[in-house]
């Protein structure tokens, strides 16, 4: 057996796994653990057959892959594939029953929330020893310091024990130290996940920039459309096996492809990734494998579970009640991930709980950092649905053609009344949805209002 984490030779290579293995010993029973302690001694002694009372589960079974200097690479694959296992692995927290991981450089890990923190030490206290568990000597973590509190942003906080945070301030914390102490290699897991959509944004922001300066990167996520965002690759895990290591993009196709097939496909999927993988051929995959909104190959194929948004916030019940907002595409699928160019339709559905003599509904798609890039109010200004009656229900359909660029934006909706009180219900962030990318970009920012090829003329 082997459990090294050891350096790698190769300048370009930062993290090489070979041939990684981990078996758990499971137990049916804590009777059963103390017998495998005790009684193959006595067996071996009274010089009878010794018994095992456990039987083994292999969390990973030969994986081997390797991440260049300044690649990013997302592992993927559903609850138990093997993610954690294998990333604990690589930080040398937990050895591989066969195999060996080489590394190079400077390890920061961000993989379970609090981990390496003291609870009864201060903020200030833990980033100190932090740093120092990584490296780095006091007068460089000086150095660093206000750079890991602005970037945490968690105020007095930072003199409080870590004991009285929130997660989120746990997370805020974890990550500017990590990401601040100059590492060869990030390894996150997950959580980004937990912070609110700005803080995320700054992690991302760092994270391109720990990129650009040649750190690796290894980033498990649920959320296949934040690696395909953020990876170069995609380790894609299967029951603790490799069953395909490629672009990110096409990695995760084959991942959605798979979790979304019916229980009977999904074998035979799974196998044709794996030989696929193993001989090294590119596995093809058809343009429809493309998660689209236009397809009629069931909504799963359009809508990506993952994306739910944490800032939800519904306001006061004002005389009417907001039940969903939901997007549908042109066959009545229920969708959020939406095709350039395509038509859809926002629903906002809700009841009033008072009569009205005059009200109206309105809609807005904000991006991640909150700005506003579009709404819709109905009816036009200055007009209004009139007498809308107690226990009345409402579905009010807004269509758009998605002229938005490629990225992920909020949608929120509300109604109001012509009188005091004037907003009778709204929510926020009632739900995301993605607009895909069909190819290589050839317009930015928010919205594509090109309306012809450009051109260029020279003289
Ligand atoms: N200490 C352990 N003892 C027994 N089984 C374990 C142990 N640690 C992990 N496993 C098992 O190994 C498998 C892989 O677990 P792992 O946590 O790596 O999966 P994962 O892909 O990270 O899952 P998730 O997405 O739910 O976090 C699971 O079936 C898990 O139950």
């Amino acid at each position: 057996m082997s459990t090294q984490v050891s350096t790698v030779a190769n300048d370009n290579i930062a993290i090489a796994v070979h041939n990684v293995s981990k078996c758990h010993l499971i137990y049916d029973t804590p009777r059963d653990r103390l017998k495998q302690f005790l009684m193959p001694r006595l067996q071996r002694m009274a010089g009878q057959r010794q018994k095992t009372y456990f039987h083994e589960f292999w969390g990973l079974k030969n994986v081997s892959f390797e991440v260049k200097r300044g690649e990013t690479v997302g592992v993927i694959g559903r609850n138990g594939a093997g993610k954690s296992t294998l990333l604990q692995i690589i930080c040398g927290t937990l050895t591989p029953t066969i195999g060996r991981v080489e590394t190079k450089g400077r390890v920061a890990a961000l993989l379970e929330l609090g981990a390496g923190f003291n609870p009864e030490f201060t903020g200030r206290e833990n980033v100190y020893l932090n740093a120092a568990l990584l490296g780095l000597t006091k007068e460089e973590i000086d150095n660093r310091f206000d750079d890991i509190a602005a970037f945490a942003d968690i105020g007095e906080f930072l003199e409080l024990p870590v004991k009285t945070y929130s997660t989120g301030m746990s997370v805020r914390l974890a990550f500017a130290v990590q990401s601040v102490i100059d590492p060869d290699i990030f390894i996150v897991d997950e959580a980004l996940a937990v912070g609110d959509e700005k803080f995320q944004r700054k992690c991302f922001t760092r994270l391109e920039s720990l990129k650009n300066n040649g750190c690796s990167i290894l980033f498990v996520s649920h959320s296949p459309t934040s690696v395909v965002e953020l990876c170069d690759r995609a380790l894609f895990l299967e029951a603790g096996e490799r069953l395909m290591y490629s672009g990110a993009a096409k990695a995760v196709r084959a991942y959605q492809k798979l979790i979304y097939a019916a229980p009977e496909v999904q074998k035979e999927l799974a196998e044709r990734y794996r030989v696929t993988d193993q001989s090294g051929e590119v596995a093809e995959f058809q343009s429809d494998d493309l998660p689209c909104a236009g397809d009629t190959t069931g909504p799963s194929d359009a809508f990506d579970p993952g994306l739910v948004p944490e800032t939800t916030t519904r306001y006061a019940v004002q005389g009417a009640e907001i039940e969903g907002i939901e997007i549908r595409n042109a066959s009545d699928q229920i969708v959020n991930l939406l095709r350039p160019g395509g038509d859809y339709q926002f629903i906002i559905t809700g009841e009033f709980r008072k009569s009205f003599p005059k009200v109206y509904f309105g809609v807005h798609i904000k991006t991640i950092s909150g700005v506003e890039v579009t709404g819709q109010r109905y009816p036009q200004e200055g007009t209004y649905v009139e007498n809308v009656q107690a226990g009345q229900k409402f579905a009010v359909k807004f269509g758009f053609k998605m002229a938005m660029l490629p990225g992920v934006y909020f949608v929120g909706g509300g109604v109001w009344s012509s009188e005091e009180p004037t907003c009778l219900h709204r929510m926020l962030d009632a739900l995301m949805f993605r607009v895909i990318s069909l190819g290589r970009a050839k317009s930015f920012g928010y919205v594509d209002v090109s309306s012809m090829e450009p051109e260029v003329i020279l003289r």
